[in-house]
């Protein structure tokens, strides 16, 4: 059982895979090395790693059992490349937490040519948001695990990884980099450009139209809400992938080309077709496994309605320290009394907080 971590890179995703670490084992020791100082002091400060180092290769990496490389795509390639001149531990691990695999699987291969073991990783889950202070202990919960072992690996190897992972209570698979990137590039990846079009589309006609701005309700700002990820992520990920995405584009324009011949022909029933069978595939994508549904867990919560009580509930969850993904009033009644839905991003973070309403109020509170 590996003993001691390396974590290159302290942001959001490294930052959480350090905390789930922690929280499951907290015997395991972590170095974390980020080369932005404040990451690392704040992950230091928040309990994510045990040790800073100010050196991204420093002189105990040699006994470290598992390194974990979770730095932009293009950053990983380079890191694995400088390793390889690097002495490490003996059966030392070294697996990465990137959105592509290709041409990170390469680079292991070709820099590290099984002398290491290099196993690729990428936990399908994370955010829009970016660092350390977006990272949670839980939020590979539920969610897949995508691992890329190359030949040199052994079993032992990849459940010793999986061992260290646990406290992710992700669910591991295994798959080959070149089916990692088309899959990632058809529901993350490409999805990620269609998302920053659709802010260009208002961009661009807010100048005739100043009201877009304003006016962007739920369901813009739901489709959109990707295209706060970081940039530069995202241009590194969409370079690593051009092959399999120039062919989405081209499948995107044909669909576009599909779907504006319905409307120019007034083809009312394809019209009614296309939203049919989309909602129909979209309602039948997994609830519980994180990745394909944001897997928010909703509260309802019977509450006088009366000016202070969303602080009234609130209060209570930061007394126990549970932590809320979402509050809405989504009711008034005629009567007294309104409904608070609150979302959480665990089951278990949401049982927590029916616990604590209970304990502190008489407010009834309930699941749908
Ligand atoms: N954001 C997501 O939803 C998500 C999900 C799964 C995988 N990933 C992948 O995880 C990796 C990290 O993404 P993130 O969301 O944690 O980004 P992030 O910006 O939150 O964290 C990246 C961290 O790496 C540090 N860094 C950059 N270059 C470095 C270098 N050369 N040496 C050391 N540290 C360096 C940055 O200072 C930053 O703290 C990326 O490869 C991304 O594709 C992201
Ligand atoms: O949840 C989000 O905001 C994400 O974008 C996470 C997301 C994705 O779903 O595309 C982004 C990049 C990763 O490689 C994996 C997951």
């Amino acid at each position: 059982m590996a003993k001691k971590i390396y974590l290159i890179g302290l942001g959001l995703i490294g930052g959480s895979i350090a905390l789930s670490i922690k929280h499951n084992d907290p015997s395991i020791h972590i170095i974390g090395f980020d080369i932005n100082n404040d990451q690392a002091a704040l992950a230091k400060k928040l309990g994510a790693i045990d040790e800073v180092s100010y050196e991204i290769f420093p002189s105990d990496i040699s006994s470290v059992d598992i390194i974990f490389i979770s730095t932009p795509v293009e950053q990983t390639i380079n890191i694995i490349k400088d390793l390889k001149d690097v002495e490490l531990k003996k059966n030392v691990i070294i697996t990465d937490v990137g959105s592509t695999k290709v041409k990170i699987v390469e680079s292991a291969n070709k820099y590290l040519n099984g002398r290491i073991k290099f196993v690729g990783g990428h936990p399908m889950a994370g955010s829009h948001k970016s660092g350390i202070l977006a990272a949670k202990p839980h939020l590979f919960e539920n969610a897949f695990y995508i691992l890329t072992p190359s030949k040199y690996v052994t079993l032992e190897d990849l459940e010793q990884l999986k061992n260290i992972l646990e406290g992710t209570k992700a669910n591991f698979i295994e798959m080959s980099p070149q089916e990692h990137d088309r899959v990632t590039g058809v529901i993350s990846h490409f999805p990620h450009i269609v998302a920053a079009s659709l802010v260009y589309q208002a961009k661009n006609h807010e100048e005739q139209f100043p009201l877009v701005k304003r006016l962007a309700a739920g369901g813009f700002r739901d489709i959109t809400r990707i295209a706060s990820s970081n940039p530069y992520m995202w241009r590194d990920i969409l370079l690593h992938n051009k092959g399999p995405l120039l062919h989405l584009f081209d499948d995107w324009i044909s669909e576009m080309e599909r779907v504006k011949g319905f409307v120019e022909n007034e083809e009312a029933e394809n019209l009614y077709d296309y939203f049919e069978h989309a909602k129909h595939y979209r309602d039948g994508l997994p609830e519980k496994q994180k990745g394909a549904i944001p897997s928010f867990y909703d509260l309802y919560v019977d509450v006088p309605d009366y000016p202070g009580i969303i602080s009234e509930v609130t209060g209570f969850l930061a007394q126990e320290k549970i932590s809320l993904t979402n509050i809405r009033i989504i009711e008034t009644r005629e009567e007294i009394y309104g409904v608070l839905r609150l979302s959480f991003q665990t089951e278990h973070d949401r049982e927590l907080a029916i616990n604590c309403i209970s304990k502190y109020s008489t407010y009834e509170t309930f699941i749908i």
